[in-house]
């Protein structure tokens, strides 16, 4: 081997050490701790991403972290809608849900996502365990008032909220070694037998809370929370709870519940939540083991 070749691969060995020992406090840090992940259905209709994340999880609960996935759909649930001849529209980035629609949603969550994301999960060994907010009572839902787009009042139909959350089926499965995949799906608590349309990350913010998790992570589509959007200078990197607060009713469309589910779960006790590009392969393993992370980060 010449010099040179001897060198350049001294060099790479070291790069690699220095990737691996530096994720030694966040290794500690992390151990034991429950990580919510919200993964987006953008970020699925991609299959290297979906495999790139689905490692990712396996790595993290390898690493003795407790990872709980909550999964979104909404491109599936449009492209089944569109196939069926349903019409929908999103306002103040809720989908508009009538019982139709509300049937499409669930079956696309449970019958489609939900298994396909198990399945990649489950290609490294048994460990995922799908569910909804509907089984074993997970989720209590409520429908969402109308709610204030550009001054008029919009009735958004079977949309709820996450009006209280039973946490136990979440912990028994973590208590079995699993990693639960949850779909945010909930049950009507004022009309039994009807279900609610949650935006996952709305869901993920209230599972997060209930379970005490350390950390909320919610994979988009773009780098993170730009300030003055579509300003591609203005990506924010950190956020305190209360300039987010202040910045809320500037946002649009799908960052609206995004921001408001990560203020709601830092409000509620979970230490940082992060918003990262699940377009960039294995987003969480940087953002959870590297000094810097990725994304925006709101603390308390
Ligand atoms: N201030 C902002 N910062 C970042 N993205 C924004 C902002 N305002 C609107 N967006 C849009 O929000 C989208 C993310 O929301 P959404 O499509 O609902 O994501 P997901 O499917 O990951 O839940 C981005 O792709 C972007 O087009
Ligand atoms: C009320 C509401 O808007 N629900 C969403 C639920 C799925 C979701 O949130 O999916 P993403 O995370 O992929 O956007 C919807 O119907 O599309």
């Amino acid at each position: 081997m010449s010099n040179t070749t001897s060198t350049l691969a001294h060099d790479e060995a070291a790069a690699k050490a220095g990737v691996l020992i530096e994720s030694l406090p966040w290794l500690k840090k992390f151990r034991d701790a429950i990580i919510v992940i919200k993964f987006g259905g953008n970020a699925m209709v991609d299959l290297d991403l979906l495999r790139a994340f689905a490692e990712d999880v396996v790595y993290l609960r390898h690493t003795g972290v407790r990872p709980v996935v909550v999964h979104g759909g909404g491109p599936q649930i449009s492209e089944m809608l569109g196939r069926l001849g349903i019409s929908s529209e999103f306002r103040g980035g809720y989908r508009v849900t009538t019982p139709e629609a509300m049937d499409v949603v669930r079956m696309v969550l449970t019958g489609k996502v939900n298994p396909e994301l198990v399945d990649q999960i489950n290609q490294h060994g048994p460990l995922a365990a799908g569910t909804t907010g509907e089984d074993a009572g997970l989720f209590i839902g409520r429908r969402r008032p109308p709610i204030e787009v550009d001054g008029e009042a919009v009735e958004l139909g079977l949309v709820g909220d996450v009006a209280g959350v039973r946490p136990e089926p979440v912990l028994a499965l973590l208590e079995a070694g699993l990693i639960p995949v949850v779909a945010g799906i909930a049950p009507d608590v004022d009309h039994p037998g009807v279900s609610l349309n949650v935006n996952a990350d709305a869901a993920a913010a209230a599972l997060a809370v209930a379970l005490g998790a350390e950390k909320l992570v919610v994979l988009t589509d773009v780098a993170g929370l730009y300030a003055n959007w579509p300003d591609r200078d203005s990506l924010v990197s950190s956020i305190s709870a209360d300039e987010l607060e202040g910045l809320l009713p500037s946002l649009e469309s799908g960052m609206i519940p995004k921001m408001r589910a990560c203020l709601d779960a830092v409000r509620g006790g979970v230490s940082k939540a992060a918003i990262i590009d699940g377009r960039e392969p294995h987003s969480v393993l940087l953002e959870i083991f590297t000094d810097r992370g990725i994304g925006t980060e709101v603390t308390r």
